[in-house]
C-alpha cells in the first residue's frame, strides 16, 4: 500500500520535473497550436487522420489527476502532440515549424532535467 521513502521521494522528483516541463511548454511562444484540443468539427480530415488527438491542456488535466504512472507515459503524450502535428501539417507551414521548434525544445529540456 505504501511506497518506501526512497521510491516515494523518487516519484515526487519525477512529478516535479513533469510539472516544470509542462509549464515551460505551455509558456513557449510557439505553443499556441498545441494549447487546447483541435476542434475536430471545424477542421476537415482531422478526426479521420489523427487517431489519438493530444494537446497541452489534456496533458495538464492528466497530470493534475495523477494519470501518469511513469515518466515514460508523460513523455509519450508530449511526443504524441508533436507527431500528430507532423502528420497533419507540412514541415514548412507555420504550424509545422512550431511543432518542430517545440519538439527540439522539449527534447533539450527533459534531457537537462531528468537525464
Ligand atoms: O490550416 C490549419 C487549420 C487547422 C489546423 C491546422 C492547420 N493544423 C493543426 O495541426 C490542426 C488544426
Amino acid at each position: 500500500k505504501h511506497d518506501s521513502p526512497v521510491s516515494c521521494a523518487k516519484k515526487a522528483k519525477t512529478v516535479k520535473a513533469q510539472q516544470i516541463l509542462l509549464a515551460e511548454l505551455e509558456a513557449h511562444p510557439a505553443a499556441w497550436p498545441f494549447l487546447s484540443p483541435v476542434n475536430q468539427k471545424s477542421v476537415p480530415g482531422y478526426r479521420k487522420v489523427i487517431k489519438k488527438p493530444m494537446d497541452f491542456s489534456t496533458i495538464r488535466e492528466k497530470l493534475t489527476n495523477n494519470q501518469y504512472l511513469s515518466l515514460e507515459s508523460f513523455i509519450m503524450d508530449v511526443n504524441l502532440v508533436f507527431d500528430n502535428c507532423e502528420k497533419f501539417n507540412e514541415d514548412h507551414s507555420e504550424i509545422g515549424q512550431a511543432g518542430h521548434s517545440m519538439r527540439r525544445y522539449f527534447d533539450k529540456r527533459w534531457t537537462e532535467l531528468l537525464k
